[in-house]
């Protein structure tokens, strides 16, 4: 989970708040005080209002509102160019990524000599750099073909977000049904252009390979006839068949390669099983002009094993590992993204190691590195310091790491809540080493007040040991001697914090008093 608040102030556009006032300048407000604008007509109105803006408003409102912002716009920015620190930017380079871009590079040049590529499956943990080589990698492809004039298109799915065998067919189709159309009506100018001018000269005709004006008319309508054939796919409500033959049809109109690109595609596979990727997958048995090969990106291995064996070994005909990066390498990506994107020396010594340091113990991820620069620089910004110092690194990792378990508490399913709840009270109320038992008698309290469904004491250990495994809560398993063995936990995360965002749920916001169900641990 990314903070993307945008705390910077706002550059200053002198220009626009001179022509906004100047517009308004005849309500008389700014006027007041000065006879210049009154006597010396428009040209003068930018004089007017900075005299203006100089001997200030007697209204106090327009002084509290103006100091606000003021307050904020004071002192250099830190940053020169944010935007390059963001997960939406792509960079030109990608440090310690060469062996994965040539090897991408090795399978795709296949599609430049019009043959298929080998599917590939790219894989690697979380802010590895799969998405910016690919999305790279697939840049240059299409700017290749382009200068060959070798038809080659990639297709960028991100199944995060279309997960779904219909919504993934659909959206391709309508992205090939839209190219198709585009083509459709340049060749219909060009024909059309070529029919104006040979009705003047016929040498015209020439230029294309028609006989008469008559036979261009001909193919101008069989065109027309192909592009009304183009329906665009509804977003639901089609039979999957149907939605198949249309992304079907419209890929294989006219010769091309195309690679399908499918981001966190074990999230297509988790939601709605391996039939996508097996239609995909057998297409180019069937297709008879285009050819279609598969570039899956994962953080997740094992979504390979759901697969039919088919699917399984036609996917991963080529494997690509990203592996995860260690602090020098995070360190040079770092150091080439903050020379854009801050002021000359805004960044102290140790700042860009640290965020390395921090992000190289995490496993290795860039996006968490260049979220704590970013982080890091804005609460420098908002300290209206200079420079960025090591502290408002420690800062930003603190607050990442609130932001997130902030998240995940958020997002936990009820029952887990609860579970989380009763953790908390009993931490709370000072009992250490809490066992399975006392958060289940709590937990069952807590369901009976809020009218939730009570699980077995089985199930709660299960949504612990889950609980465990997010990082929530520390679950150890210590024998007992004759008495078997039981799970002590304790809690990982901030109690106050994790206690609001758990207060926040409706649901639990409805408990009152919660020092009953505390009590309740006794009657174990
Ligand atoms: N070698 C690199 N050089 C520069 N920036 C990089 C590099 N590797 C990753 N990044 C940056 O780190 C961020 C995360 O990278 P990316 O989205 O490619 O990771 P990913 O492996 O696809 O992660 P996920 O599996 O979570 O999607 C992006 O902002 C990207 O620009």
């Amino acid at each position: 989970m990314t903070d993307e608040s945008d705390n910077s102030p706002p550059e200053s556009d002198p220009s626009t708040t001179e022509t906004s006032n100047a517009t308004d300048g005849s309500d008389g407000q700014l006027d007041v005080g000065t006879d210049a604008g009154t006597a010396s007509g428009s040209s003068d109105l930018d004089d007017v209002i900075l005299d203006n803006l100089d001997t200030g408003s007697d209204d106090p409102s327009d002084e509290a509102s103006r100091g606000l912002f003021d307050d904020l716009l004071e002192g250099e920015p830190i940053f020169e160019n944010k935007e390059v620190l963001r997960p939406s930017y792509t960079p030109h380079k990608l440090p310690h990524r060469e062996e994965q871009i040539n090897n991408m590079a090795t399978i795709l040049v296949t599609a430049l000599r019009g043959d298929t590529p080998s599917n590939i499956l790219i894989y690697g943990k979380t802010g590895t750099g799969k998405t910016a080589s690919a999305k790279f990698v697939s840049e240059e492809l299409e700017t290749t073909s382009q200068k060959y004039e070798v038809p080659c298109e990639v297709e960028y799915i991100n199944c995060e977000v279309t997960d779904t065998q219909y919504r993934v067919l659909a959206q391709l189709a309508n992205k090939f049904i839209d190219k198709n159309v585009k083509l459709i009506d340049d060749r219909i100018d060009e024909l059309e252009d070529i029919q104006t001018r040979a009705r003047e000269d016929t040498t015209a005709l020439e230029e294309v390979a028609f006989d008469s004006i008559e036979d261009i008319e001909t193919e101008i309508e069989s065109l027309e006839a192909d592009k009304a054939e183009f329906e665009e796919v509804p977003m639901t409500g089609w039979p999957t068949d149907r939605v198949y033959s249309s992304f079907f049809d419209a890929v294989d109109y006219h010769e091309r390669v195309v690679v399908i690109m499918l981001d966190e595609i074990d999230k297509l596979v988790e939601k709605s099983g391996d039939d996508t990727l097996y239609n995909l997958s057998r297409m180019n048995s069937e297709l008879e002009n285009s050819r279609v090969s598969i570039m899956g990106i994962s953080n997740d291995l094992k979504f390979t094993d759901f697969l039919d064996p088919r699917v399984k070994s036609s996917l991963g005909e080529e494997e690509i590992v990203f592996p995860p990066y260690d602090a020098n390498q995070l360190r040079d990506i770092l150091q080439a993204r903050s020379d854009v994107a801050f002021k000359g020396d805004a960044l102290t010594e140790d700042v860009i190691p640290l965020c390395a340091a921090f992000a190289a113990q995490e496993h290795g991820d860039a996006r968490r590195a260049l979220d704590l620069l970013r982080t890091a620089g804005e609460l420098a910004e908002r300290d209206q310091t200079d420079n960025v110092l090591e502290d408002h690194v420690r800062q930003a990792q603190e607050k990442i790491e609130l932001d997130r378990v902030v998240e995940v508490v958020r997002t936990l399913p009820t029952q887990s809540k609860i579970v989380l709840f009763a953790i908390i009270l009993l931490e709370k109320n000072g009992v250490h080493n809490i066992n399975t038992g006392e958060v289940f008698n709590i937990y069952k309290n807590l369901c009976e007040e809020i009218d939730a469904d009570i699980l077995t004491q089985r199930r709660v250990t299960d949504l612990i040991s889950e609980l465990d495994m997010l990082g929530i809560v520390n679950a150890v398993v210590v024998s007992k001697g004759r008495y078997g063995r039981t799970k002590e936990i304790s809690l990982s995360v901030p109690t106050e914090e994790t206690e609001a965002v758990l207060l926040s749920d409706s649901r639990l916001g409805d408990i009152d008093d919660v020092q009953p169900f505390v009590q309740a641990r006794f009657d174990n």
